[in-house]
């Protein structure tokens, strides 16, 4: 199969920044593809690099599309370096929209518009609602991500208001004493019921990392507190995952490898060294859809599927692999739209 290969780059401003213990992140910067096939079907695809996590950066993805002929197969696009795991990603997920009535929805709303003529060939005969959009036979849910330090006391009200009921915090931003401080708060806040995940992303020392995992396993044991803590991603740096490891062995509170796994051979490279935590899975970075699907599938990997704060575009093809391969009524960490501004869809639209 051949097709015909367009792309273009975008930017995009978050209306609140991200803070991590890996610093401040304001703007998105990726790249929309569309392949068309002789038939004139429409696949369309993104590139959501994130190279302080580990895939490669934007320059090096610009430049590979960039290099490609304007017509290319799919044995060009299933060659892909491992070097490459977001362009990898994005082509992929354009040739299997090609072949799919996903991206054949037109103005109507709902899925698996069967009307013969649809036409995806234009971005804005597309309807990008994801959460409409996806076919579930299991309910999704969505973990919220909080902002780190004290602000999340507050703004978890606002998404409890709108139905969340999982939040993701960021932690190992601010001195630890002071962060405790503010967790002891939320614990004693959030409602009963409510699941917290904390994200380090790799931020803590080994002393402070026991801290937390020991004040996880305090709130679980005192009867008073019912909020649910899921676990701690990434508590310590990539290079530290004996470390890691041995953490999960000694604590009841799990933990859930981010950074660590964020391509696929680092994931099979945590599975074969003997991980059997939770491991963090953000599509979009990760590399080959296919061959990520297939293993976990045959690995039975518990999955949290998260974001890269990639466009709709990106978003559905993710969320197609997180409700196939998700386990253990795990909440999608996709609850990040209070990132953006609204209209997307109109910001999408004029991109192309
Ligand atoms: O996973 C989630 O719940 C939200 C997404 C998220 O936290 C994230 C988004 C972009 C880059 C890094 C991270 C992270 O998990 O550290
Ligand atoms: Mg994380």
């Amino acid at each position: 199969m051949h097709y015909q290969f367009q792309f273009r780059p975008y930017r995009r401003r978050f209306v609140r920044s991200l803070t991590t213990s890996h610093g401040v992140w304001d703007t998105r910067e990726g790249i929309i593809l569309k392949l068309t096939d002789d038939l004139g079907k429409v696949g369309w695809g993104e590139i959501a690099p994130i190279s302080w996590f580990g895939s490669e950066n934007l320059e090096q993805a610009l430049l590979f599309c960039r290099q490609l002929p304007e017509i290319v197969t799919d044995e060009t696009i299933f060659s892909i370096p491992d070097e490459l795991p977001a362009c990898q990603f994005g082509f992929e997920s354009a040739v299997w929209g090609v072949g799919s009535r996903e991206w054949r929805v037109g103005k109507h709303q709902g899925v698996g518009n069967e009307e013969a003529g649809e036409d995806n060939s234009t971005l804005s005969s597309l309807s990008l609602n994801p959460k409409s959009k996806i076919q579930n036979p299991k309910s999704l849910t969505y973990s919220a991500l909080l902002p780190a330090g004290e602000e999340a006391l507050e703004v978890w009200q606002t998404l409890w208001q709108q139905g969340d009921r999982t939040f993701k915090w960021k932690i190992g931003v601010y001195p630890v004493a002071e962060e405790l401080r503010i967790f002891q708060r939320l614990a004693q806040t959030l409602p009963s019921l409510t699941k917290l995940r904390l994200d380090a992303n790799g931020g803590l020392s080994y002393e402070e990392a026991n801290l937390w995992l020991w004040t996880c396993d305090n709130v679980k044991a005192n009867s008073t507190l019912t909020v649910e803590i899921e676990f701690i991603e990434q508590p310590l740096s990539v290079d530290k995952f004996d470390s890691m490891l041995e953490l999960s062995y000694c604590y009841n509170t799990a933990i859930a490898l981010d950074e660590s796994v964020a391509t696929f051979n680092q994931l099979k490279t945590c599975y074969q060294k003997g991980w059997r935590g939770i491991f963090v899975i953000k599509p979009g970075i990760v590399g080959s859809p296919s061959r990520l699907r297939q293993f976990c599938w045959e690995c039975e990997v518990d999955a949290v599927f998260s974001s890269v704060f990639e466009t709709s575009i990106g978003r559905k093809a993710a969320l197609q692999l997180a409700v196939e391969l998700s386990r253990h009524n795990r909440a999608l960490g996709f609850g990040v739209n209070h990132f953006f501004a609204e209209e997307e869809e109109i910001w999408l639209k004029n991109l192309w």
